[in-house]
């Protein structure tokens, strides 16, 4: 038999963090021309093991081969580099060069004293038709669509050699079309015998992209398993260790929670509400109990609509309420005293102090609390923190560690537990679940639930159908208007289609 040897296989990787035990004697085979899964829970291991295929952390114990031979001498980055590339969440090209200039950054050219820039073009060219990528090689790099930028780094790294590719949450800022280009350009590079692995909590995209999953639970190898011979919920019990329990009844009434009251005054209302060039004025009601959805893509509008809410933005025009009290427009310490608590999307950019601990951060908006006359008691952040870090899940060696050592998807949740710590009258969520795994996914969003079942005014702003699910009533945007309402027990389809902006209706 005259089988070519995998693209990767990894047996036996440990990998420690001080007393963490990240990776603990794992195991991965990815074949020539396959698409695998890679699965687990916030936490599971799954980045780590990437950091240690891509060379970026040495395992301390197991070995790593590409191709049948053993992977490169560690710090050796080009011999890393023309064997396996990672496409990541945030961009790893430079926004204001064009796409020639980023596809051969840093080698341009062999010999060349100065750069022939008409050479670099037709380089370019030439590199991305071989890869069918059509995109114009003068284009600057801030100017392409999510998944164009991401077909000019899978182009970057196949012309080093690479024939392995890890995508890492490849769909997170994508919209279906997006997603339908991605997926389409992927088969078409598979067919010519490039492998990827596709790391997602999405199980959905697994099913519909991938030919094997592997499941990693609390550091472990679990299984390894074609995707066609495994359903869902095995899928998840292989993630979670527990049969799954049912989908959940959401929205308020579904569950034994009272139905908002409609004769109560709104806790949360706008007039007018604008910004310039992203949503049109709004005027929006939510009462006490109730949780609004705002569904579209970040290009709908809704995405700043929360960051107005959040005093993030200035208002170009129009009110913001709470409990009929008027909030000052583009301030967060007065949204966050006007009782308005915020998840932002970009938990690096605006929601965590990496450096600081789990504690500090998730106490960021309520030290005035946690002591007398100003001070801060040590006791008393960490007891909070406990509390938060049981409540959400969180996976940390504890309140001290710093937020750095945690996973992406446990970070997301210490952004969470800041916005709940002020116990806000209004909470205002965008994709709050973005990178979290299954089962937190569910617990999140009860959390959202229950602020706004004590009595409260939840906002959730996402594209996501799961995230919509838990609300009373949703508002499409599409352009920044409003183009249709749905009470809950709507039909995905019709919400998806009032997103995409095809058919209108009020
Ligand atoms: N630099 C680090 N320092 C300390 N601990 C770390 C570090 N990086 C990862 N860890 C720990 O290793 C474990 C595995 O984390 P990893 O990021 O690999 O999980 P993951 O499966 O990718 O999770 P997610 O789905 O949330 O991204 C976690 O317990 C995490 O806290």
């Amino acid at each position: 038999m005259d089988q070519a040897p995998p693209a990767v296989q990894a047996e036996g990787v440990v990998k420690r963090f001080g007393p963490t035990v990240a990776l603990d004697g794992v195991r991965l085979t990815v074949q020539p021309g396959e698409s695998h899964a890679l699965v687990g829970r916030n936490g599971a291991g799954k980045s780590t093991l990437v950091s240690v295929l891509t060379g970026l952390h040495k395992a301390d114990a197991g070995t790593v081969a590409f191709g049948g031979e053993p992977a490169p001498a560690f710090g050796d980055t080009a011999a890393w580099q023309s064997r396996i590339a990672c496409v990541y969440q945030k961009s790893m090209v430079v926004p204001d060069l064009t796409v020639a200039e980023n596809l051969f950054l840093n080698r341009f050219d062999d010999n060349a004293r100065w750069i022939s820039w008409g050479r670099l073009r037709r380089r370019a060219e030439r590199l991305l038709a071989d890869y069918g990528v059509q995109v114009d090689p003068s284009t600057r790099a801030r100017d392409l669509a999510v998944e164009q930028r991401q077909f000019v780094e899978i182009a970057r790294a196949l012309s080093f050699g690479a024939r392995l590719i890890v995508l890492d949450e490849p769909t997170a800022q994508l919209d279906a079309r997006g997603i339908g280009r991605l997926f389409g350009k992927l088969r078409e590079l598979q067919a010519q015998g490039v492998a990827f692995l596709f790391i997602s909590h999405h199980l959905q995209e697994v099913y519909e992209l991938c030919t094997a999953v592997t499941v990693y639970r609390d550091a472990r190898h679990v299984l390894t398993a074609p995707v066609a011979d495994i359903a869902k919920a095995e899928l998840v019990a292989a993630m979670t260790g527990e049969q799954s329990a049912g989908a959940t009844a959401w929205h308020a009434g579904g569950d034994g929670a009272a139905a908002p009251d409609e004769s109560a005054e709104p806790v949360l209302r706008t007039e007018g509400l604008t910004v310039q060039g992203q949503f049109e004025p709004l005027d929006l009601e939510v009462r006490p109990g109730e949780v609004l959805g705002l569904a579209g893509s970040a290009a709908s509008g809704n995405t700043a609509l929360g960051e107005t809410l959040a005093g993030m933005r200035k208002a170009g025009g129009g009110t913001v309420r709470v409990h009929g009290r008027a909030v000052r427009s583009g301030s967060v310490p007065h949204a966050l005293d006007a009782g308005i608590g915020y998840i932002p999307e970009d938990r690096h950019d605006q929601g965590l102090v990496l450096e600081r601990s789990v504690a500090e951060n998730a106490t960021l908006t309520v030290t005035d609390q946690l002591g007398p006359w100003g001070t801060v008691l040590p006791s008393r952040t960490r007891e909070f923190a406990r509390s938060v870090i049981a409540s959400l899940d969180i996976k940390t060696q504890g309140p001290e560690q710093p937020v750095s050592g945690l996973s992406g998807g446990n970070q997301q949740k210490v952004v969470v537990a800041r916005a709940l710590a002020r116990e806000p009258s209004v909470l205002v969520a965008v994709r709050p679940t973005a990178g979290v795994d299954i089962k937190s996914k569910d617990s999140l969003l009860g959390v959202v639930r229950r602020v706004a079942d004590e009595g409260n005014a939840a906002v959730i702003i996402s594209d996501e159908l799961d995230d919509l699910r838990v609300c009373d009533r949703v508002l499409a945007l599409f352009h920044g208007r409003v183009v249709a309402t749905f009470a809950s027990g709507w039909n995905d389809g019709e919400l998806v289609a009032a997103m995409e902006g095809v058919g209108e209706r009020e």
